[in-house]
């Protein structure tokens, strides 16, 4: 693909952003799991706390790089089967707190302005929380994680989503719960979990429901299951986003001349501006993709397609947004006007109040890019 500039025509400034600019740019993260976000210091002081003995090693570097290795194994199952020991020490309401602290803390020390955090709250039910106690401690500790991180001199803040495990059959009452926490930060739904073999469609109550209450969900979709998967969650579901969409490209046929066709699935999702939640490093993990440089994102960029970038699980992919965007600025010389294009779809998908999202973009995100663009122009810190 041809190299973008991102630079005004007559500076000899330099295209590429640096590691710094990238992590000081204001981002801006719809699709990130809570619990594939934990820092491995942090799992092994929880374990010890809680008497969890199955972790694979109690050296937290070693244990980070085994979820990075354990994850990278091609399929969507068992990039899964890793979850079961970061859910397995966050049964506790203080271990939630935590956990959602640190997440907030983090996230901001990478230059995320707001972040859509998701994480399944029946899975958090095994030291005998209910449902509503796991969900108030969750949020309790994303309150404490923001005044943290103002504190440390970093602006954030989280909208949570709350999470149906495809596999079960407790949507329904999952999408009850969003609902009842919908006043306290909590901003959407969405069901993730494998897809083959358990299609959207099997929640379509909970989804209605949800509609029924004009309140907003994503749906995992397109990742290790297809078309049909994504016309489900679009089509009989009403999806306001899509978490991965990557398959869409299923829908797409580039030409060997580059000229490029549409299918009537791929054309609706573009003609109707619908959110795709693209998740790189997670996508080579699982075999969604085999490179950064041939990633979907690449092509749906260039088509305009309502794409944003995104983490999905940064322990099991070792990777935060800055990561993320340092790869795609590898693999497609991206530059800062790019970067600021992917942080307004984003901010303009977020499930806030339209008023709060159009704030971000013209008093945070807008005015963070043109500071660091100045740098460039004028001279600065980076
Ligand atoms: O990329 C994903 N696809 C489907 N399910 C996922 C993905 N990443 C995490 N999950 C699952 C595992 C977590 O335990 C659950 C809730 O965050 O969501
Ligand atoms: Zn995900």
């Amino acid at each position: 693909m041809e190299k973008q500039t991102s630079v005004p025509a007559g500076t000899t400034a330099p295209r590429v952003p640096t590691a710094d600019q990238i992590r000081r740019a204001p981002k801006v993260v719809l699709h990130d799991h809570l619990d594939g976000g934990l820092r491995p210091e942090t799992i092994v002081e929880l374990a010890a706390a809680t008497g969890y003995q199955g972790l694979p090693t109690t050296d937290p570097a070693k244990l980070g790089t085994w979820f990075r290795e354990a994850a990278d194994s091609g399929s969507l199952e068992r990039y899964l089967e890793t979850f079961a020991h970061t859910c397995a020490v966050m049964q506790t309401r203080d271990a939630l707190v935590r956990v959602a602290a640190d997440c907030a803390e983090d996230l901001a020390a990478d230059g995320v302005v707001y972040a859509e955090v998701r994480y399944a709250p029946e899975q958090h039910l095994e030291g005998g929380l209910t449902l509503d106690e796991v969900v108030e401690a969750v949020q309790e500790g994303f309150r404490l994680g923001e005044a943290n991180a103002r504190a440390a001199g970093h602006r954030i803040r989280i909208g949570t989503l709350i999470t149906a495990m495809r596999h079960a059959a407790r949507s329904q009452e999952i999408a009850e719960l969003t609902n009842r926490h919908r006043d306290n930060g909590v901003v959407g739904f969405d069901i993730a979990g494998a897809e083959a073999g358990y299609p959207p469609t099997r929640h379509q109550g909970a989804f209605d429901y949800l509609k029924g209450e004009n309140n907003h969900f994503t749906i995992h979709a397109g990742e290790a299951f297809g078309l049909p998967s994504i016309w489900e969650a679009l089509q009989c579901c009403g999806a306001d986003r899509l978490g991965h969409g990557v398959r869409i490209t299923d829908d797409i046929t580039v030409a060997e001349d580059g000229s490029v066709q549409l299918g009537r699935l791929a054309a609706y999702v573009r003609d109707k501006r619908i959110p795709l939640e693209m998740c790189p490093t997670s996508n080579l993990q699982t075999g969604a993709a085999s490179s950064y440089a041939e990633h979907p994102i690449g092509l749906l960029t260039r088509l305009k397609y309502r794409v944003t970038v995104n983490t999905d699980n940064r322990l099991m992919s070792g990777t935060s947004m800055s990561q993320e965007f340092a790869h795609l600025v590898e693999a497609f010389g991206y530059g800062l006007d790019d970067m600021q294009w992917f942080t307004v779809n984003a901010m303009k998908s977020a499930f806030l109040p339209f008023d709060e999202r159009l704030a971000m973009i013209n008093d945070v995100v807008k005015p963070g890019y043109a500071e660091l663009r100045a740098e460039w122009l004028f001279g600065g810190t980076a």
